[in-house]
């Protein structure tokens, strides 16, 4: 599986305001590059946070690209995954429509009637086993390793992560990530509350370590794309 994370910040690091509500730090080149990532990708996968804010759609917005991946053989619009430790994506999510199938990765946590929702809703909802780890403050997180060799077996082979903070900390701590590419809006957002992107509890030790590859000047801003080492 070939991970990449993609996520717009501002200058100071921030993915959205302490009011954790949508904010297109991205302009129109920019998110026309997240479209082409996005068709590029066999899954594009959130957390249960974003999906509660922004109530997302993570189709794509050109149809000549859906086009092109139908000729392909392939869905017209990637899959779409929800890391949702508990089952709490709203029944009328956004990303439950039949645009593309949508999988929910939920822990063993999750009642089972809110299973058989979800699943009415038009979800596939994926439990995954394992995971509970203590330490992080969230016993019921889903384990990402686990959720992504689930992904792997549904022949999902190349996912792109969008965020949040939370998620995106997940799979560097796990792992998983191969590339990262960050657009640097210019704006300043500024709150310690507000989401950045890589939130968890952070490393102390152990960086992720990056090998920036390329720069690119889109809008008025800048996207880094790096990939990540071995360690
Ligand atoms: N500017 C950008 O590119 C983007 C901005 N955003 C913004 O980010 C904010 C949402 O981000 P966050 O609050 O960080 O939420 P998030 O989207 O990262 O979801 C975190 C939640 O997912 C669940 N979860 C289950 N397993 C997990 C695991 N292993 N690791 C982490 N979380 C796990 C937990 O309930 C956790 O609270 C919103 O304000 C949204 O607008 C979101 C995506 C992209
Ligand atoms: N690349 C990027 N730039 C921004 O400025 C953003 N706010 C986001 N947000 C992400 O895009 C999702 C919305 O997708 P749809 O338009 O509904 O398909 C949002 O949920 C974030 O993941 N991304």
């Amino acid at each position: 599986m070939h991970v990449v994370v993609n996520a717009a910040q501002s200058v100071d690091g921030k993915l959205a305001t302490r009011r954790r509500e949508q904010l297109r730090i991205s302009g129109p080149e920019d998110f026309d590059r997240v479209d082409r990532v996005r068709a590029a990708a066999d899954a594009v996968l959130v957390g249960v946070g974003t999906v509660l804010a922004d109530d997302p759609h993570l189709t794509l917005d050109e149809e000549d690209r859906r086009v092109e991946r139908l000729r392909n053989g392939r869905p017209g619009n990637p899959a779409r995954v929800v890391v949702d430790s508990t089952g709490r994506t709203p029944t009328d999510a956004r990303i439950l429509d039949d645009a593309a199938t949508t999988y929910l990765l939920v822990s063993p946590a999750t009642p089972q009637e809110r299973r058989e929702a979800l699943d009415a809703a038009g979800a596939e909802v994926v439990v995954v086993e394992g995971g509970a780890d203590e330490s992080d403050g969230e016993a019921d997180h889903v384990d990402l390793a686990a959720g992504i060799d689930a992904l792997a077996e549904r022949g999902i082979d190349r996912l792109m992560v969008e965020g949040g903070g939370e998620v995106i900390y997940s799979c560097f701590e796990a792992g998983v990530v191969d590339e990262l590419h960050a657009y640097v809006g210019s704006m300043v957002i500024g709150g310690r509350d507000a989401p950045t992107l890589a939130d968890g509890e952070g490393f102390t030790e152990s960086f992720p370590r990056l090998d920036l590859v390329d720069t690119e000047r889109l809008d008025d801003g800048i996207v880094l794309s790096y990939e990540v080492g071995d360690g």
